[in-house]
């Protein structure tokens, strides 16, 4: 029914645990992506039935699935963690999509691994939901990411502060490897397996990537790319620790991840962030840190000679400069502009500095440069209309400006109080109705439907939601 290829389960021992998922008591589907499922090739009339249902919740196996946690490591918060993987994930296998794309199914909430420590294996139903649509959003958007192929209720009831109602979230990835996978078998002197991970990934994700000198400058740009799709949305993933910071390039974990409202560049949502490690603001610097763990892992791959260290440092260097290109691009874009110049750079920058003068809607400014509503965010209007002339001047001979902001601009994003409505809807009352509307409005993020536009709308002052949990 699914054709599974499972090329992770075929590395030798010490990459993954085998582990089955651990059955729930009363599965219910809770949402179900039809267009994902087909991207994949996967049956819909099959996924909707009892049997796909079972699959979804881990009460069954699907033929040719290989169930395995994964090992990895990771710097959290800086700190090393030698020993983490999969403590509540089970990859089901990779599907070969109808294109030959190979994907990761997942089932995360799933029930303990070895690797559970003394966490209990389980995902409550709020982030399975905030994940859901967090992702399918940047999907829609074009950012890199993981993606959500189903969510189900199991039944059952999880402990955190309280007890909460418990879910399962079907995951889907070009691969779950990430920069802690490195630092597993870094941290233990594996070379052998460090190289196989590393022929794993080139194979997998950079098929003319020449070594590991090639696979980390690759990596380096995959991220460059993806941090600036970030920015540009206002996005913060809250727990940028090198065990949720994908080889790959897809955002992974989100967590504690919210999108800000006003704009204010050292924002931070997560109460675990204290010192604002992983701000707004912050995120390309660590994106460098986190790759530097990855370029500390592969030097031994690279001669493990002064010269690797050198080139490996010269590659993490490469990032800024990449990074800075995107940004450019992308924030030049959400102004109408498609070949940007140097002396842009001023004018974003001017602009982001009136929107923080004031805390500016983020995602309202930029939409509302669109239809001329942009100047009601302002603090201090006159100066965005000087503002307002400079831009003006640079665009009106760019034919296609209208069109390139219409694009690089959603009309909304998943506000942070529409999502805990959401959640809090299902939770407390069962009632599915404001997470439904709220997925279809972020898959269409470009679209204006009278039924959404409330959800574009910023927080009233008691519906702000100023700090976001772990408690996942
Ligand atoms: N409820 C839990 N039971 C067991 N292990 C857990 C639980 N929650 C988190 N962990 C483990 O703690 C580590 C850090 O968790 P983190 O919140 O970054 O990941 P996650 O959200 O579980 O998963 P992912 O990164 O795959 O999205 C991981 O090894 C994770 O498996
Ligand atoms: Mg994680």
């Amino acid at each position: 029914m699914i054709h599974f290829d499972n090329s992770y389960a075929r590395l030798p021992q010490g990459f993954f645990t085998r582990t089955a998922p651990t059955p729930v008591r009363d599965p219910k589907l809770v949402a179900l992506n039809l267009p994902l499922a087909a991207r994949l090739g996967l049956d819909p009339a099959w996924l909707q039935s009892p049997e796909g249902l079972l699959m979804l919740a881990g009460n069954t196996l699907p033929e040719g699935a290989e169930p395995i946690a994964q090992a990895y490591a990771g710097h959290q918060f800086g700190g090393f963690s030698p020993q983490l993987g999969d403590g509540r994930a089970v990859l089901l296998g990779e599907v070969v999509a109808p294109d030959g794309a190979r994907f990761d199914i997942q089932l995360k909430g799933s029930g303990p691994t070895p690797f559970s420590r003394r966490g209990d294996g389980r995902a409550w139903l709020g982030p399975v939901l905030r994940e859901y649509l967090v992702s399918e959003f940047m999907a829609a958007f074009g950012v890199p990411t993981t993606r959500a192929l189903a969510a189900v209720t199991t039944g059952e009831q999880v402990i955190r502060e309280t007890l909460l109602p418990g879910a399962v979230l079907t995951r889907v990835a070009s691969s779950h490897i990430r920069v802690g996978t490195f630092e597993f078998y870094a941290a233990r002197g594996d070379r052998d397996r460090l190289r196989l991970l590393a022929e794993h990934v080139i194979a997998r994700h950079y098929p003319d990537a020449s070594g590991a000198a090639d696979l980390l400058q690759r990596v380096v740009e995959a991220q460059a790319y993806t941090i600036s799709c970030w920015m540009g949305l206002g996005f913060i993933h809250g727990v940028m620790n090198t065990d949720n910071m994908s080889v790959s390039g897809e955002t992974i974990d989100y967590g504690p991840c919210a999108f800000m409202d006003g704009y204010r560049p050292d924002k931070v949502f997560s109460s675990i962030d204290a010192y604002g490690r992983y701000a707004w603001n912050e995120q390309p610097n660590i994106a460098v840190w986190n790759l530097a763990q990855l370029a500390s892992c592969l030097v031994p791959l690279m001669g493990d000679s002064d010269e690797a260290v050198a080139e490996a440092t010269r590659i993490v260097h490469s990032f800024p400069a990449l990074y800075q290109r995107e940004w450019l691009r992308r924030f030049a874009a959400k102004l109408g502009i498609t070949s940007p110049r140097d002396t842009d750079r001023a004018l974003i920058e001017r602009l982001l500095g009136l929107m923080a003068e004031g805390q500016a809607d983020f995602t309202r400014v930029f939409a509302g440069l669109s239809n001329g509503k942009a100047r009601d965010e302002f603090l201090n209007r006159d100066s965005f209309d000087q503002w307002a002339v400079d831009w003006q001047a640079r665009i009106k001979d760019l034919p296609d400006a209208a069109q390139v902001m219409a694009r690089a601009n959603p009309r909304r994003i998943p506000r942070n109080h529409r999502i805990e409505e959401a959640i809090a809807q299902a939770r407390d009352s069962g009632d599915y109705s404001p997470f439904h509307l709220l997925d279809a409005a972020l898959r269409d993020p470009f679209t204006d439907r009278p039924e959404w536009d409330k959800l574009a709308l910023p927080p009233q002052p008691d519906e702000v939601v100023q700090r976001t949990f772990c408690g996942t």
